[in-house]
């Protein structure tokens, strides 16, 4: 139950698992596994504790989320968008990512599980055998304040007694949703149909935004997890301002397999003071999908070409580590609006002042209230020149529409929900401290681009029905069926953005199969005593925002190392 701020407060004693970043997939083993007595855990942390900092409580700060809780990552100049470098923000604070995300509750498509159940060959991964756990895990609230919400979510799809808080916007709709609303339900049913709740495992259709928030705060992992009474049980340690450096071998097991339960620390600031600390049963990497390859590459697991030109010595070839990345790409289409006179600005200190008085207001919310899930129409030519679909069946959209409105300017972001292309996270140097180089791999594959593209005709056809015809007026952005394909094309190099939702760096494959790095149960292929659980495990990208999914992965991790050991 102790709480410890540095590496030089971790006690002289034992632990059966040591939690290897203490972020979303983190935050929920380390919790699972203590509800048990008899397992012990250490969960060793390389940001500070995200307990009573405001910013990460109040959901309408994300845009201002002190750098102390962010890596600060930039990609490698992307050579298929002008060579442009991207910001790319990672959580560093316990809690992880789910203390700067953007809140939005997406599972994505049932066929994307049952696609991971194929590829790992573990029906345990499929969307039934999860749904189980989505409704363990989530905590559905009405929002505060107590609109009627009746008609715009699926009571029968949401858990109530999990931990992490979901809930709709505590504002009622307003012109721009009826709007959009009608668009849908009048207009253009056939294309954009109003679905009652995205997360059901049918996304398809124009749905009301769901968010990680309860009661107008933020509900982190850290949060919901890792609460006052979870920090109590004597069974349960955190370390925080503590960089895992590298994992060591603990020698050969009996069957002649790598046996690694043994982690090396570092204090946050950097130095050359090492502890090494050894786990009871096994060390559970959730580092995120950029940390935990990293931290396997520095371990001298990977490529052994790459690790030896790195001058580090291989103690495992596993040539898949930090390959295989998955990103979503957004890009814009916009209109100005007939009127052009943007809304009034926010007040900050008043708005601070109603969020603080009873979590009401502008500052508890953050993201869009309406999502449009859609597909590329079949007879598209994109499948033809580009192979076959990536989505992982019918009922799994390509493009995500999130819709906005400023007064001023209106339309939708444009997300890529199956990318072809793939990224990697490489090492930069032998020194664990240098941050890892991160390659989107954006438009490697020609196919992405052109979805984008196929994703700005849906934002145009959407817009285009009589209920927008006095709101929008010109269009900002490049139009996608003007006769020069160029200028869509170069601005979408121009402008395209990451929605930060790497997944796949370290992959589950079926047991046996020389692709991905880790078995179903999440075991590092060839070794005993660790596991990997956190985004880096996703062996498909989900259809949707993250979090949902690495949720789910977390809890069926505990249920997996709990029914391996006990
Ligand atoms: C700005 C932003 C916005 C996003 N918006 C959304 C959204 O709206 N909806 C959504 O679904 N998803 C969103 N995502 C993605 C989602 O948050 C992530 O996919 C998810 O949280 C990843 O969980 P994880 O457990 O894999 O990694 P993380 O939650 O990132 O956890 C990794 C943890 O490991 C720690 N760590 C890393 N290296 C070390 C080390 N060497 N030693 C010790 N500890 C270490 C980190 O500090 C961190 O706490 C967003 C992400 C970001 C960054």
């Amino acid at each position: 139950n102790v709480y410890y701020q540095s590496i030089d407060g971790i006690p002289d004693r034992t632990y059966d698992f040591i939690v290897v970043g203490g972020g979303t997939a983190g935050s929920v083993i380390a919790s699972r596994l203590t509800e048990d007595p008899r397992i012990s855990v250490l969960v060793v942390e390389a940001g500070p504790d995200n307990e009573g900092v405001l910013d990460l409580q109040i959901p309408g700060y994300y845009f201002q989320i002190p750098a102390t809780y962010n890596w600060n990552y930039e990609t490698e100049p992307g050579a298929n968008i002008h060579n442009r470098v991207l910001k790319f923000d990672r959580g560093h604070v316990l809690g992880g990512s789910s203390c700067i995300n953007g809140m939005v509750y997406t599972r994505g498509a049932s066929d994307d599980y049952d696609a991971w159940a194929k590829i790992t060959g573990d029906p345990g991964w499929s969307w039934n055998a999860l749904f189980p756990l989505y409704k363990i895990h989530e905590k559905w609230l009405p929002p505060l304040g107590g609109r009627n919400i009746t008609g715009q979510y699926d009571p029968r799809v949401h858990g109530y007694n999990g931990k992490t808080q979901v809930s709709l916007i505590q504002k009622s709709p307003d012109e721009f949703d009826l709007r959009a609303l009608n668009t849908s339900t009048q207009y253009l049913c056939k294309d954009f149909p109003f679905n009652l709740d995205p997360n059901s495992g049918t996304p398809l259709g124009l749905t009301w935004t769901q968010s990680t928030i309860g009661d107008g705060v933020r509900s982190s992992a850290s949060a919901a997890y890792l609460d006052t009474p979870v920090r109590a049980r004597p069974n349960l340690d955190i370390v925080v301002n503590a960089y895992a450096t590298r994992l060591l071998s603990s020698g050969t097991e009996k069957k002649k397999q790598l046996d690694i339960r043994t982690i090396e620390l570092a204090p946050r600031s950097g130095g050359t003071t090492r502890k090494t600390l050894t786990a009871e049963k096994e060390l559970i990497l959730s580092a995120g999908a950029i940390n935990s390859p990293q931290i396997l590459l520095n371990s001298g697991i990977g490529d052994s070409a790459d690790l030896t030109s790195m001058g580090i010595q291989t103690i495992l070839n596993l040539p898949n580590v930090g390959k295989d990345m998955s990103d979503q790409p957004v890009t814009v289409a916009l209109w100005n609006t007939t009127s052009g006179v943007p809304f009034p600005l926010l007040d900050p200190a008043a708005a601070l002042e109603q969020w603080k008085s009873n979590h009401t207001g502008p500052l508890s919310a953050f993201a869009t209230r309406q999502t449009i899930w859609s597909r590329i129409p079949s007879n598209s030519t994109i499948f033809k020149r580009f192979g076959p679909d990536p989505a992982s069946g019918e009922g799994a959209p390509h493009i995500e529409l999130s819709l906005y409105d400023d007064g001023a300017v209106a339309g939708t972001s444009i997300i890529l929900l199956t990318p072809k292309s793939r990224g990697t996270v490489k090492l930069r140097s032998n020194n664990p401290f240098d941050p890892p180089r991160i390659d989107l791999g954006y438009f490697n594959n020609p196919f992405d681009l052109e979805a984008l593209r196929e994703g700005a005709r849906l934002a145009k056809q959407f817009f285009s029905a009589p209920s927008w015809s006095d709101y929008l007026a010109a269009p900002i952005t490049a139009d996608p069926d003007a006769a020069d394909p160029a200028p869509f094309e170069d601005n979408t190099r121009d402008f395209v953005l990451t929605t930060l939702h790497p997944v796949g760096t370290a992959a589950m494959s079926a047991r046996g199969s020389k692709a991905g790095v880790l078995d179903p149960d999440l075991r590092v292929k060839g070794v005993t005593g660790l596991r990997v659980a956190d985004a880096s495990s996703i062996p498909l990208i989900p259809t949707g925002h993250p979090q949902a999914a690495v949720y789910a992965l977390a809890e069926r991790a505990a249920v997996l190392i709990k029914s391996a050991w006990y």
